[in-house]
This record gives structure tokens, C-alpha cells and sequence, in this order.
């Protein structure tokens, strides 16, 4: 049975509705990360789970108990947010323990969550302190920790991460996947960050203007986006696009003419049967779907940025009919920029059809 569970919710700002009927469910001790672009609802959303935003229709079930309309601390759901939300007259102690002291919880019981959360979040040495003696990953250890101790069924997280610099969003991310593996409560996510929403993620609920385009694993969206929203959204770097006609179909296989190409491609799978000769396709290639082939090459595109990444080096580049084309390539000699590249595909393209839904088959 699902343990949070979201039925055609709703939400509507004076005449705009910014929620446009959302549905899914989340088992027991999944972590599911919320993505899209600025806007789409995502922080809504969450703020709809915890109460702190009124539903305006359908169904928020928590541990099936339906608590559309229930208060914020009915839920036993905990948020922690962006901006920590710690009193700074407090030691990092009193902090954590607040809630509980409030709710005249026993001393020992207090100190003896605060102690274990302390010891999952390895901030021990800092409980005598205030915030801002902190860093602020120290602080959102102790945004975190003041979640623990309430034990909630839920944890809801608000772009938590985003205030801290590169290497202490890494440290963090990981220690968020420690803590999801020790505690194993359920995790609701937002997030901006695709490594923060591919990493950390069992599940992902991609948003778009207040309807969900998409709920799948990490690798499903990557490797079998539903359409060319998902497509170019999930992945970093982007997937490219290419346009495409189809020329004629036989049997399993399609030619496919594209103004990038030299020559149209043969395209195979029992997905092709629904094409029909003239019909509009979009063909989707990941950085590492291409490769540079000067022995037979379907296209040729011209080098404009190259980016070494140590590892391997990305080659932004251009094809004759100006779209845009991301590769991945170990070999960091591979590419001078301004120069023209031959590529073929190492993996078959996907493919999209007129309305933006996929075609291919699904990988894997
Ligand atoms: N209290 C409010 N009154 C009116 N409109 C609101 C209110 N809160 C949010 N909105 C609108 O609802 C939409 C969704 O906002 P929300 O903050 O949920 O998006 P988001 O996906 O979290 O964005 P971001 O990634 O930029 O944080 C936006 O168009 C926003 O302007």
C-alpha cells in the first residue's frame, strides 16, 4: 500500500490555478525528488503535503488517513526549508529541542533524541553553540536534525542544499543519502539540481506548469523519456534534437531524412510501423549517443565550445542546419574548435513524434 498518497490535487491562487490536478504515490521510505522549471508548482506542492498551503481539490492521504484539510501539526510531517529557520538566540541544543520542550516531552526523552540526532548528523561538538557560529552546512545539519527529533512519517525538503557552495552541496547530498539509508523514513525533495534529483532520487516527479509530465526512476526518465520535455530536461548535459521527416517505411525499419544528415538513416524496432512516409519526427541523442567517425560519418557538425572536464571533454558543436549538438568524448585531443567533426551515432536515437511524445521503444 502506498504511503503517501495524492489523488487529482488542486490549487488554485484567486482565478489562477497553479496546481492543475497532480497525482502520485509514494511507498513507504521512498525517497521521491519533485523537478521542473522555476514555477512550475513544485514548492506548492510540497507546502499542499505539509498543510502549510490549503488544497483546493482532491485528496492528500498520509499512512491512509486522508488529511487534505488537516492542520500542519496533525500530518506528523516535518519541512525543512532552504533557509534553516533557526532561532538565533538559541544554542544549536535548544534548537533541536525546541518542539519537544514545547510539547513537554521528559527531559531524558529530549536529550536522548537530541543525542542520537546529534550522532546521525555528526554535529556532537556543536550543540553549545548558536547559529552563527556556524557554517551553513552545519546549520542545515541542525535544520535537519530539528526534523528527526519530531520522528515524522513524512520529511518534506525545500531546495534544502541550495544556499551552500559546490563542494558543500556534495558533502550534503551524500550525507542526505546516508541519513535516508539510516532512518529509512519517506522523503518528499525538491530541487533545481539534476545530480541532487538523479543521485539521491528512487523515484522523480517531473513538473511542468502544474501538472506532472512524468513519474519514474532516474534511470527510466534518462533512458526512456515519456516526451521531449522529460527528454531535454532530465540530463545533464541536454540531450540534442535533430529534425526528421520519415522517407519510407519497410517491414521493422524506417529511413529517416534529417537536413543534418548527409545521407537519410535506417531506424529499426516494431515501433516503426506506426510512422508514415512524410510524417514530422524529432530525433533525440544524448552526449554520449554520439561519436566521432571519420570512416562513415551520418553527419557532419562544426566544433564551437570545447570543455575539458578532466575525465572527458564536452564538445558543444553545430550541425549544417544549425542545431545544436552536445558529445562526450574521453579524448580531449578530439576536437579543435572552429573545426568540422564527422559523428555517427554509438546508440540509437530516440524518437519523438509531432505531438512531442516518444516513439522508440523503451531501452533496457
Ligand atoms: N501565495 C501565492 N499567491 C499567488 N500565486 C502564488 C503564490 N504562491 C505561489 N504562487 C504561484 O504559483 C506558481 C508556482 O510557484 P512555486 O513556488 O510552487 O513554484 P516552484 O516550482 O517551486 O518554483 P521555483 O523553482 O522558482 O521555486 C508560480 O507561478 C507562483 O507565482
Amino acid at each position: 500500500m502506498s504511503f503517501l498518497k495524492i489523488e487529482q490535487v488542486r490549487k488554485r491562487f484567486g482565478a489562477v490555478e497553479t496546481i492543475k490536478g497532480v497525482s502520485f504515490e509514494a511507498a513507504k521510505g521512498e525517497f521521491v525528488v519533485f523537478v521542473g522549471p522555476s514555477g512550475c508548482g513544485k514548492s506548492t506542492l510540497l507546502r499542499m503535503i505539509s498543510g502549510l498551503e490549503e488544497t483546493s481539490d482532491g485528496r492528500i492521504l498520509i499512512d491512509g488517513e486522508d488529511l487534505t484539510h488537516a492542520d500542519p501539526a496533525e500530518r506528523h510531517v516535518a519541512m525543512v526549508f532552504q533557509s534553516y529557520a533557526l532561532f538565533p538566540h538559541m544554542s544549536v541544543y535548544d534548537n533541536i529541542a525546541f518542539g519537544m520542550q514545547i510539547n513537554k516531552v521528559p527531559k531524558a526523552e529530549i536529550q536522548a533524541r537530541v543525542m542520537e540526532a546529534a550522532r546521525i548528523l555528526q554535529i556532537e561538538p556543536l550543540l553549545a553553540r548558536r547559529p552563527k557560529q556556524l557554517s551553513g552546512g552545519q546549520r542545515q545539519r541542525v535544520a535537519i536534525g530539528r526534523a528527526i527529533v519530531r520522528k515524522p512519517k513524512l520529511f518534506l525538503f525545500d531546495e534544502p542544499l541550495s544556499n551552500l557552495d559546490a563542494e558543500l552541496r556534495t558533502q550534503m547530498r551524500v550525507e542526505i543519502a546516508k541519513l535516508h539509508r539510516e532512518i529509512g523514513a519517506t522523503m518528499i525533495y525538491v530541487t533545481h539540481d539534476q545530480v541532487e534529483a538523479m543521485t539521491l532520487a528512487d523515484r522523480i516527479v517531473v513538473l511542468r506548469n502544474g501538472e506532472v509530465e512524468q513519474v519514474g526512476s532516474p534511470t527510466e526518465l534518462y533512458d526512456n523519456p515519456a516526451n521531449l520535455f522529460v527528454a531535454g530536461f532530465i540530463g545533464n548535459p541536454r540531450m540534442s534534437f535533430l529534425d526528421g521527416v520519415v522517407e519510407s517505411v519497410s517491414g521493422g525499419a524506417a529511413r529517416i531524412a534529417s537536413p543534418a544528415f548527409a545521407e537519410p538513416q535506417t531506424i529499426s524496432g516494431p515501433f516503426v510501423r506506426t510512422l508514415v512516409p512524410g510524417e514530422s519526427v524529432t530525433l533525440g541523442l544524448r552526449p554520449e549517443a554520439l561519436h566521432i567517425d571519420a570512416g562513415a560519418p551520418v553527419l557532419t557538425a562544426k566544433v564551437e565550445i570545447t570543455e575539458n572536464l578532466g575525465g572527458s571533454t564536452l564538445i558543444h558543436a553545430r550541425t549544417s542546419d544549425g542545431r545544436a549538438l552536445t558529445l562526450a568524448t574521453p579524448d580531449r585531443a578530439a576536437a579543435r574548435e572552429g573545426s568540422l567533426l564527422p559523428l555517427a551515432f554509438a546508440a540509437a536515437p530516440h524518437l519523438f513524434g509531432a505531438d512531442g511524445k516518444r516513439l522508440s521503444a523503451p531501452i533496457g
